[in-house]
């Protein structure tokens, strides 16, 4: 059958529209130029009648009839004069034009005293950087003009910069490090501190653009994301730097926030995560945090060196297979997730080369969060025993392909005592608090795009997936619920996504603080892990692993004994 062409309005049509909409603009920008001084009669005309309208108004009663009669008769007059009526009209029409004027006051041209004060003293602080004096022709030279250094720049409400474009000699070394870092520390001094500033460098064009970021909101509560499967939230940045928004509520109102959101799973370039940062800068917020949203769709090991018991609220929930504060605990928990991890390899090995996809139970995601292991390395350094992180490798190196996550944390110091595996394995970084620029570029292996700033609330830093670019990040608020000094809307927040509790409710005490005693076990996790000390003796909830403890990673040269592992566990590794 022959095919009818569509009518042009259809198959161009849209070019078309667009055509006559550029002409009808064009149109109606000629006939408003041309009409524009009826237009100003015309206002005019209507703020003399409303302003004749109130005067009368404000006229009392018993002086209306006077005045009518003087109107009256200046009509008259105007009437009977030669020419009078024209020359009435004409000054109607004058009045009406002048009243009828634009009156908006012009923009304000340029700086005023004070910003340009800033400027100058900013140019003159320049000078020695930006200049040489072999030049013939300095853009920067003492008692010179700024403003051909600064072609634009704003300031905000407090007489402070928020954007300034600085151009700069062709001969500075903009490509080396050092050389922009004195810059940008020049420039958020002088620029005021307090606030974080963005640098972007054209090296190009020679320019340098320096904006001043509005801070990260801090209030934002745990609540269930929008994600899809394998997406973790791990924190909030500036709209510049993503493209996506998640719709967030706060309180009653909802609001669109740009997210760090970390991919997980067998197509993830970034597998495990290592997080870090100074003491009680929101480390174990954050895995708090990744816990909550990971319970939503895999199963979760926690095992913590801090030993403060933060984690004691996921303590016997749904998913939660272990949460471990002792050394014992730890290693036992690691080994079964290393075995766990083979476990999960073979299978989908197995089913790859059967032609059938790999079994649920080697698809469901299992977490392993390690939080302070540095921690556990001393204590088993002075107990003669294995260091837990060693029994990390098989999970790290293995665990994409197994849907197995690692997720490590420590403080910024202990950087040195972290495995190899650990930090070869972890390419999704997240640094928390104040940190030197060193710091920061040697967690990340960039520097960060900001300049740090000495306070900083607990949960901000930056984060960087693999070789991405380096994001300002703010940790949504999950406290621990447990913890006196939360605000009841944050602990609701916590509480409300937390899964339901599949353990007796004997197993919901807080962990012991482990400094207390160094093999501490709080009775939440003996409940899951008794037996551990006491050899093949099984309690209820426990059963002994027959696994070859030295066989668990190739690494491993330390022989480990025997233990226990989680009931919960172990089902899930044989079912
Ligand atoms: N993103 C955040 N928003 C609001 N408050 C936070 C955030 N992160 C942490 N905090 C608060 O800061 C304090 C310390 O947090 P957290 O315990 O997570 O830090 P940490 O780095 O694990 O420190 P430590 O190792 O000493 O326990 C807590 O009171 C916590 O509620």
């Amino acid at each position: 059958m022959a095919r009818r062409p569509l009518p042009r309005i259809l198959s161009n049509g849209g070019a078309q529209l667009a055509r006559s909409r550029e002409l009808a603009r064009t149109a109606a920008a000629g006939a408003t130029d041309v009409l524009q001084p009826l237009i100003t009669i015309a206002r005019g005309l209507r703020r003399l009648a409303a302003t004749a309208s109130r005067k009368w108004a404000e006229t009392p009663k018993d002086r209306r009839g006077a005045l009518l009669f003087l109107l009256a008769s200046v009509v008259l007059v105007v009437a009977l004069v030669p020419y009078g009526p024209l020359l009435a009209v004409v000054t109607v029409m004058t009045a009406a034009a002048w009243q009828g004027r634009d009156r908006t006051p012009p923009a304000s041209q340029g700086p005023d005293d004070s910003q340009v004060q800033r400027l100058k003293s900013l140019y003159e602080a320049l000078v020695p950087y930006f200049s040489v004096a072999e030049d013939p022709d300095p853009l920067y030279v003492h008692g010179g003009e700024w403003e051909k250094a600064f072609p634009a720049y704003e300031f905000d409400e407090t007489g402070r910069f928020c954007q300034l474009v600085i151009r700069y000699p062709a001969y500075f070394t903009d490509g080396e490090a050092e050389s922009r870092a004195r810059i940008e520390h020049l420039l958020s001094a002088k620029a005021g501190r307090g606030r974080e500033y963005h640098f972007a460098w054209d090296e190009e064009a020679n320019h340098l653009s320096l904006t001043a970021l509005a801070p990260l909101p801090t209030d934002i509560a745990a609540q269930r994301f929008v994600t899809a499967p394998g997406e973790t939230v791990l924190g909030f940045t500036d709209p510049t730097q993503v493209q996506r928004t998640l719709p967030l509520t706060h309180g009653e109102e909802e609001r669109d926030v740009p997210p760090v959101v970390w991919r997980t799973g067998v197509r993830s370039t970034e597998p495990h995560l290592l997080v870090l940062g100074q003491p009680g800068t929101g480390t174990s917020t954050l895995l708090r945090s990744v816990a909550l949203q990971a319970l939503l769709r895999g199963d979760l090991v926690i095992v913590d060196g801090g030993g403060t018991g933060e984690y004691a609220c996921l303590t016997g929930r749904d998913g939660v297979l272990a949460v471990e504060c002792g050394l014992t605990g730890a290693l036992t928990s690691l080994e079964w997730a290393t075995h766990e991890t083979e476990r999960r390899l073979v299978a989908v090995n197995q089913a790859r080369q059967e032609g059938r996809p790999p079994p649920e139970d080697a698809r469901r995601p299992l977490w392993i969060l390690v939080d302070r292991p540095s921690a556990f390395a001393h204590l088993a350094a002075a107990d003669g025993r294995r260091d837990p992180q060693s029994l990390l490798h098989v999970p790290l190196r293995h665990g994409r392909a197994a849907n197995v996550t690692v997720v490590v944390a420590d403080q910024l110091d202990a950087l040195d005592l972290l495995g190899d595996a650990v930090r070869q394995h972890t390419r999704a970084r997240v640094v928390l608090g104040p940190a030197t620029a060193d710091q920061v570029a040697a967690v990340l292996g960039a520097p960060a795009p900001t300049t740090p700033v000495d306070q900083v609330p607990p949960g901000r830093g930056y984060a960087r997936l693999g070789a991405g670019p380096v994001h300002r990040i703010q940790v949504p608020a999950t406290p621990d619920p447990y913890d006196d000094a939360t605000s009841d809307a944050h602990r609701q927040a916590v509480l409300d996504l937390l899964p339901p509790r599949t353990t007796p409710a004997d197993g919901e005490q807080a962990p012991v603080p482990a400094e207390a005693e160094p093999e501490a076990v709080p009775a939440a996790v003996k409940s899951v892990t008794a037996g551990t000390e006491m050899g093949t003796e099984k309690e209820e909830g426990t059963v002994a692993t027959d696994a070859e403890p030295t066989a668990l990673a190739p690494d491993d040269t330390a022989p480990v004994r025997t233990e226990a592992v989680p009931a919960k566990a172990v089902a899930a590794e044989s079912s």
